[in-house]
């Protein structure tokens, strides 16, 4: 089975949806057993990846059907709390075949390590540093077996100075193509080895060596085309695009905007392991760069009146190291999605940010958002008014005749029942 566009995978049984993804994915039994399982990882697991530990939480995993990327079909995990997040990816999607989906690239992986440089002319060691830049690039890569035998690693040295209150600074950059790592370790230990040699060449002091979280020489980027029909007819478009223009050019409304984009870009990323930390901190920033916080994605029609997305961000996430070798659902979750490298994760990522996007656009610019969302957030009002499992369909069918969804009435409802 090769398909994405599954419909109708929401009805399914949970067993039906393991099968599928078992026979899409070429799931082993012990995939499909720790798929079954409650979370993954064991309290000596948890233990070791923090400090202090004393529990474990879990999180909801679904599955977003009908992607379809680059001409590649996925089914794409989603850990995520809220509901509604994962069928509106899976709607845009679907509304994205018509024209093909999803046409994503992303950069080659290369972090940037910064080495803060004190107490220097910055003008006279700049081009001391960068004539040596060949003897830095060797000591980085001497640090990263995996790195150097691929032809990866630490290529180029850059510096910037920058004026503070505390007088000018120099700023080494080490631009290091970290392969199918989020990189942020080995960045980190290139800096620090190659920090006192810096130091020897400049005469000056290092005192930060880290890396840099504003990850813009790895962007992600990509467009999709969505049927006007399908969304509902020109009207439908026409509002989607002034609702673009609110988020353009209003950084209140831009918040909310990128939040939901957010919304498939997190799922995604919790769901293979990523530093979700790094990659908000990216996007925010990168959604400012132009001096004003603005939308991540840019939207209009084509000639046939078809609403055109385009998303640019971002995007620091690996397919080893940290601990997607370790979690056993994160590992499966990259098994489902059979990425072969970094990249391909990213363009994945990239892609569920777009669709989410449109989906919460087309909900707001339509029929709002309450009408989707709390149909399916109905559940967790129900059961927060301590509805049991086996009532909770019969209390949410009274509350949505009554168009009526909150606690204080789900409570009223199961009195009565
Ligand atoms: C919720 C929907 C998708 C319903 O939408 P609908 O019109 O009932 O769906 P449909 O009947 O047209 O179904 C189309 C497809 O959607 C999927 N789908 C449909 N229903 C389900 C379901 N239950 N479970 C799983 N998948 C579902 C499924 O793929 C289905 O295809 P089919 O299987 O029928 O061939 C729609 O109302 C929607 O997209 N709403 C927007 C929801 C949203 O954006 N939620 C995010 C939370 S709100 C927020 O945090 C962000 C926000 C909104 O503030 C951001 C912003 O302001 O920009
Ligand atoms: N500011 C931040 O964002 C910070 C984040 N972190 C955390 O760091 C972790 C990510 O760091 P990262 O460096 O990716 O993780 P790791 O150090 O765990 O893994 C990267 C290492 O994996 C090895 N490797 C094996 N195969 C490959 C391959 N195909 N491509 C690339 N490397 C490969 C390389 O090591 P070798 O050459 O030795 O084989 C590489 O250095 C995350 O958990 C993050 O939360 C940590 C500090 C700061």
């Amino acid at each position: 089975m090769t398909d994405s566009s599954i419909s109708k995978f929401h009805e399914k049984t949970r067993d039906e949806k393991i099968k599928t993804l078992e026979s899409f994915s070429n799931l082993s039994k012990e995939e499909v057993e720790i798929l079954k399982g409650n979370g993954g990882i064991t309290f000596d697991q948890a233990n070791t990846m923090v400090e202090n530990a004393v529990g474990i939480v879990s999180f909801p995993l679904g599955i977003a059907t009908n992607f379809k990327i680059n001409g590649n079909d996925y089914l794409v995990p989603m850990v995520i709390e809220e509901p509604s997040v994962i069928a509106a990816a899976s709607k845009a999607a679907k509304i994205a075949r018509k024209h093909g989906g999803f046409t994503m690239e992303a950069d080659e992986s290369y972090s940037i390590g910064q080495i803060q440089i004190v107490d220097v002319d910055v003008k006279s060691v700049t081009r001391k540093i960068l004539a040596k830049s060949d003897d830095i690039i060797t000591l980085a890569n001497s640090k990263s077996n995996t790195l150097s035998k691929m032809g990866k690693g630490a290529k180029q040295v850059l510096c910037k100075e920058i004026s503070t209150r505390s007088g000018p600074m120099l700023v080494v950059e080490i631009l290091i193509d970290v392969g199918d790592a989020m990189g942020a370790n080995v960045t980190n230990t290139m800096c620090e080895a190659v920090a006192p040699m810096i130091e020897e060449i400049t005469g000056g002091r290092a005192v930060l060596k880290i890396l840099s979280n504003y990850s813009t020489r790895r962007l992600v980027r990509g467009r999709a085309t969505f049927d006007k029909e399908e969304l509902g007819g020109s009207n439908v478009v026409d509002n989607i695009i002034l609702a673009y223009e609110f988020a353009a050019n209003d950084p209140y409304r831009a918040v909310t905007h990128n939040k939901g984009i957010m919304n498939g870009i997190i799922a995604v990323a919790n769901s293979t392991g990523q530093d979700t930390r790094a990659i908000e901190a990216a996007a925010h920033a990168y959604a400012s760069k132009d001096g004003h916080y603005t939308s991540l994605t840019k939207w209009k029609k084509d000639r046939d009146g078809n609403l055109v997305g385009e998303i640019e961000m971002p995007m620091s996430v690996g397919i080893v190291g940290g601990i997607i070798n370790i979690h056993p659902v994160m590992k499966t979750c990259l098994k489902i999605l059979g990425v072969k490298s970094a990249r391909e994760l990213s363009c994945i990522i990239g892609a569920a940010g777009l669709a989410q996007n449109l989906s919460a656009m087309r909900a707001l610019a339509s029929e709002g958002i309450q009408k989707g969302h709390m149909k399916l957030h109905a559940k967790n009002i129900a059961a927060s008014a301590g509805v049991p499992p086996e009532k909770i369909a019969q209390v949410i069918a009274q509350m949505t005749k009554e168009g009526n969804i909150s606690v204080t009435r789900a409570r009223e409802i199961l009195e009565n029942l």
